[in-house]
């Protein structure tokens, strides 16, 4: 972490690289604007000179103006030129970002993209890359144009005299003192200020995303008042922080544009003296007031180049996110058979979290196997193995006798179709939701996969069918409506391996019917794997697998278990109590109507 933050500089260069060229010829634009800025002073002074010399002529005067109109102009148009390089490098830099941030979230291990929450991600590729625009597209040309004009001022200065030069520091030198008390604290003060802001936006992105648990059980009070807190608080911060430095703000910002103090009196006795001539002085008096708008600016860029090391330091923590190790290799696979060989596994790689403790499991190609047992006993993690979002911590996986590291992840995709209970719906419409299972699928062939798994009906009831947005349907559809979807998604995709997590916890009993229907026509011929708590649904697996605590605690045909294994016969005495009573209470409800 130290070493980020020593090298946010560096960073940002790496970041920048592909716009090297333009961003040089921004700031040599930049330098060009700041040099043509001089003409004007060159030819006023040169009037001035006239004038005191008693020579003045009109053409004279008109000649100066053009030429000091001619570098007004360069200044303006070069400024320009420098603007437009900078947004392009700036937008194009950031568009560069966001992509490898993409990239390198499609790479990482999907837990550690799951384990961060939607509104942190988005804040840094959408808010904290876009922090970087500003700095960027302004910083170059006019930090430029804001710190070389003074230094070209005091050289000029020094040229008409020394002294005069040394006198217009004065000013400058004396506002740093505030400035020094202003910065003691700041990189503490502004580490605590993100902090803060962080947490107000962490509460506001909870008030939000969880406004549907806050609503239904009545916690709307606390939870605004929790937000309320959040942003008063916030407010606090940050009114304290600024309260504590205006003093030394002001007091900079007051003395800085005092340059004249220094440089008149300093002026007048040189004139005094013979030293310079009342033309000179009149320059000195002009050059000294010019530089303390840059300078003035210069400052506020302080703040700037704060917010932008936070943004790069934060875009660079998800672009050094780990990444799964990808072969890019297609293996030939002789068949379907999944093996699991003395598989051990822990989200955080430690050996005493460890969730699943050496699991040896085979699955033949084209047989349907069932995944049961209490809730947190490692079945999704076993399904998720199997996919590939995290690499084994102990042991490995093969299919048709590959460890599944030795294919390339595409590969493996295209072999694995893998459907959880949350079926995220795009923001496209209904077909091409349906058609991410195969882009180049035919609508015929989305169609077929749409019937076949039971959405077809559904879906031709909506306005505009299978063109419906996602959006639009998504508030319309059922969960077990959405789970179809999915379903057709995989059928399309057609994989000779089919996962189900939780594909029928939407199920009701109206539903299950048609939900079994689909995915039926799903697993037809594929080695399946399913992991339900609805008992009935898995009941003619091959193979039940029992697992509890990371461990498989049986293994058989559903008779064979509930003879055998007490773990789940209780469970299936559950289920079938569960559901009878779910029968009769609707009976009873019937009627009474
Ligand atoms: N992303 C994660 N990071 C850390 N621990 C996790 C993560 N996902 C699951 N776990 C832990 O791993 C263990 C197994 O979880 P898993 O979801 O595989 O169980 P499960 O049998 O599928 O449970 P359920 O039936 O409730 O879905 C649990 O202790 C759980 O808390």
């Amino acid at each position: 972490m130290k070493q980020q933050k020593d090298n946010w500089v560096k960073i940002l260069f790496s970041f920048a690289a592909p716009c090297k060229g333009k961003m040089a010829l921004s700031v040599f634009c930049a330098i060009l604007s700041v040099a043509g800025g001089f003409i004007p002073f060159w030819a006023v002074y040169e009037i001035l000179l006239a004038f005191i010399n008693q020579n003045v002529t009109l053409n004279g005067i008109l000649i100066w103006c053009l030429v000091g109109a001619a570098g007004y102009l360069l200044r303006v148009a070069c400024h320009g030129i420098s603007t437009i390089l900078a947004h392009i490098s700036a937008y194009t830099i950031l568009e560069g970002i966001r992509l490898k941030i993409a990239d390198r979230l499609m790479k990482a291990p999907l837990g550690e993209v799951m384990g961060r929450r939607i509104g942190y991600l988005k804040n840094i590729i959408m808010d904290k890359v876009e922090d970087l625009e500003p700095p960027l597209a302004h910083m170059i040309p006019e930090l430029t144009s804001n710190l070389l004009l003074p230094v070209a001022i005091f050289i000029w200065m020094l040229v008409i005299d020394w002294r005069m030069g040394l006198a217009v520091l004065i000013a400058p030198v004396l506002a740093m003192i505030p400035m020094f008390f202003l910065m003691r604290n700041y990189n503490s003060q502004y580490a605590a200020y993100m902090e803060a802001n962080n947490h107000v936006n962490s509460i506001i992105i909870e008030y939000v995303e969880g406004i549907e648990v806050v609503k239904a059980f009545n916690q709307s009070t606390s939870s605004y008042e929790k937000f309320v807190n959040a942003v008063q608080s916030f407010k606090e911060f940050t009114l304290a922080w600024f309260k504590s430095t205006w003093k030394s703000m002001n007091l900079m910002m007051a003395i800085m544009p005092t340059t004249l103090l220094g440089v008149l009196p300093v002026g007048l006795l040189l004139v005094q003296n013979g030293s310079i001539s009342p033309a000179e002085l009149a320059m000195g008096i002009i050059l000294s007031l010019s530089i303390v708008g840059p300078l003035m600016k210069a400052t506020t860029f302080i703040n700037e180049a704060k917010s932008m090391e936070y943004a790069v330091e934060a875009a660079n923590e998800l672009l050094n996110l780990p990444v799964l190790p990808d072969s890019g290799k297609i293996v030939s696979i002789p068949h379907n058979d999944i093996a699991l060989k003395h598989v051990t596994f822990s989200y955080d790689g430690s050996e005493q979290n460890e969730v699943l403790h050496d699991v040896n499991l085979e699955l033949p190609e084209g047989s349907f196997t069932a995944l049961v047992g209490p809730s947190g006993g490692g079945k999704s993690t076993i399904a998720r193995l199997i996919a590939r979002f995290w690499d084994v911590t102990g042991g490995n996986i093969t299919i048709g006798g590959k460890n599944i590291k030795e294919l390339s992840i595409r590969q493996l995709s295209e072999l694995v179709s893998f459907v959880t209970q949350d079926n995220f719906l795009f923001n496209c419409s209904l077909k091409e939701n349906i058609r991410l299972g195969n882009p180049n699928a035919t609508d015929e062939e989305v169609y077929a996969a749409a019937k076949a798994a039971c959405c077809d009906e559904f879906i031709v009831r909506l306005d505009k069918g299978y063109d419906t947005p996602a959006g639009d349907a998504g508030k319309r559809l059922s969960g077990g409506e959405k789970q179809r979807i999915a379903i057709a998604r995989a059928i399309l995709k057609n994989a000779p391996i089919v996962i189900l997590d939780e594909a029928t916890a939407f199920t009701d009993p109206q539903n299950e019917d048609k939900i079994q229907k689909s995915i039926m026509a799903l697993s037809k011929g594929k080695t399946l794997l399913v992991i339900a708590h609805r008992l009935s649904t898995i009941q003619n697996a091959d193979q039940i697998v029992v697992l509890k605590k990371g461990r498989i605690v049986d293994c058989g045909k559903q008779k064979e278990l509930l003879k055998r294994c007490p773990l789940y016969a209780d469970m299936w005495k559950a289920h079938i109590g569960a559901k009878n009573w779910s029968v009769s209470e609707k009976k009873e409800v019937a009627a009474h109507v």
